[in-house]
This record gives structure tokens, C-alpha cells and sequence, in this order.
């Protein structure tokens, strides 16, 4: 179980929603991923007008939370009235914020991240601000009013996978108190257990299931490799050694003379 702001989550998987191949084929994905939370682009989808609406209804449906993301948005206007809109389509204050800077690498401008968030949350809102792994910018978005911090693992829709363990690690040790969450990059199951292992408390995905020859499968696994990550974090791992050590007891050996 999962606890986020007062709500029990009993997965650690958060969904996106776009690019699957039907309506039919995402609500089988997100019921096969065992997640509670799936995002939502309102940009994205208002601009479908009535098919909008359409998809809607089926998100609402799923009945999982919802968190409606600003994803497109490349100013601190857009994603603050995105942000403000959501809350009224939605009902929740919840807010994936996204403020893009760079359209090759869908870098977040977090410059403009870090005064969107203080805005926001002055405003009420609980910001989920997709971030890079730079410890300055997660310290501003703290002093902001974040209370959640959502790190790339690389670029979006990329699949690579976590390019910076250093970082990552680095991230989950300065803030040992702050949920944590991995957004964007994730490329395969094996990823997802990675950064579950590093003690993150969640990750969040889109694209690599979406776009997965088999969503639905890919949803399930993904789903199982969040919970592996986590339960060996908690289990305790071993620490790699450079010397090799007998894993078979050497005492009352059978000796033959
Ligand atoms: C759906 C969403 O919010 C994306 O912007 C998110 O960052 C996921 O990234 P991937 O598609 O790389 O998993």
C-alpha cells in the first residue's frame, strides 16, 4: 500500500493514457497494470472536442483516481490555466505539471516549473512537478509548496531507461522523506524494477506500454516489476563485492582419504 496525501494506493503504478491503440485496449491495460492512479493530458484531449468528452467518460469509468497532467504546455500561462481547467473538469486539485523547455528532448523548463509550482500551490493545488534529477531545482520546487517530486529517468517516449543511477541515487538520498516518483523514459519492465530498487516510491509510464506490441501484457508486467523493485527495497539487498564468497558452508565437508 501506497500512501500519497491521505489516500491509500494499493499500487506504486501510475498510467498514462495516450497513444494506445483503442479505448478497448487502454481499460484492459489499466486493469491488467493493477494501478489505482492513471494521468490524463487536458490539452490534449479538449482538443478532440466530442471525442473528448468520449474519452472522458471512459476515464471516469476506470475508476481510478485521476491526474490530470498539463502535458504540451510550454509556458507558465498555459499550464497554470490548464491546471485551473482540469480542477473544474476533474474535481481534484491533483496537478501532473508539466512546462516544457525543449522540443527535442521534451526537456521540463524548470525554470518555469519552479514559479508555475509556487503559483499553483499558493492557489490550493497539490503539484506533481515532472522534473529533471537536479538537486537545486527539486530544492526550489520544495520551497515552492511541492510535497511530491516526480524526477525523469530520461526523455519522454525515449524508452532508455534510468541514463543516471548516480542521479537518481543522489535524489532518493537527499530527500529521504519526500515521495519520489519516477516520470518519463521507462522503457522496460527491468527499468522499472531498477529505480523501485533505488527506493523510489512510485513510477509513472506511458508510452512503453502504450506502444508495446501487447498492451495489455506489457501493462501486467510492468505492473509485477514495480512490485518486485519494491519488495526487494524492502527486503534488504546485498551490496556488490569484488571478491567471490563461498555461498555453500565448507565446514563438515566430506573428506575422502
Ligand atoms: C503520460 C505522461 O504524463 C508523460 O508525459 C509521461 O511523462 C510519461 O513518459 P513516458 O511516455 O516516457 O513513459
Amino acid at each position: 500500500m501506497f500512501e500519497l496525501f491521505g489516500t491509500s494506493l494499493p499500487s506504486r503504478l501510475l498510467l498514462g493514457t495516450a497513444q494506445y491503440p483503442s479505448p478497448a485496449i487502454l481499460a484492459d491495460a489499466v486493469k491488467a497494470s493493477g494501478t489505482s492512479v492513471v494521468t490524463v493530458s487536458l490539452r490534449r484531449e479538449m482538443a478532440g472536442g466530442r471525442a473528448g468528452e468520449k474519452f472522458w467518460s471512459l476515464i471516469r469509468a476506470l475508476g481510478t483516481r485521476i491526474l490530470p497532467n498539463t502535458a504540451g504546455c510550454h509556458s507558465v500561462k498555459e499550464a497554470v490555466t490548464t491546471a485551473k481547467m482540469a480542477r473544474e473538469v476533474f474535481g481534484t486539485s491533483w496537478i501532473k505539471l508539466e512546462v516544457i523547455g525543449n522540443q527535442d528532448t521534451l526537456q521540463p523548463d524548470v525554470f518555469g516549473l519552479v514559479e508555475a509550482a509556487r503559483i499553483l500551490c499558493e492557489d490550493g493545488f497539490t503539484v506533481f512537478p515532472y522534473t529533471t534529477d537536479d538537486l537545486v531545482v527539486a530544492e526550489r520546487l520544495l520551497e515552492a509548496g511541492c510535497k511530491v517530486l516526480m524526477p525523469w529517468c530520461a526523455p519522454i517516449g525515449s524508452a532508455l531507461g534510468p541514463v543516471n543511477i548516480m542521479a537518481l541515487r543522489s535524489m532518493r538520498g537527499h530527500f529521504p522523506d519526500v515521495p519520489l516518483i519516477v516520470d518519463a523514459g521507462l522503457g522496460r519492465p527491468s527499468h522499472a524494477a531498477t529505480v523501485m530498487e533505488l527506493g523510489f516510491d512510485a513510477v509513472l509510464l506511458n508510452t512503453a506500454v502504450a506502444r508495446a506490441a501487447d498492451p495489455v501484457g506489457m501493462a501486467r508486467a510492468f505492473g509485477k516489476a514495480v512490485e518486485a523493485g519494491r519488495e526487494a527495497y524492502s527486503s534488504g539487498m546485498l551490496e556488490p563485492r569484488d571478491v567471490a564468497v563461498p555461498s555453500t558452508p565448507t565446514i563438515g565437508r566430506a573428506v575422502f582419504s
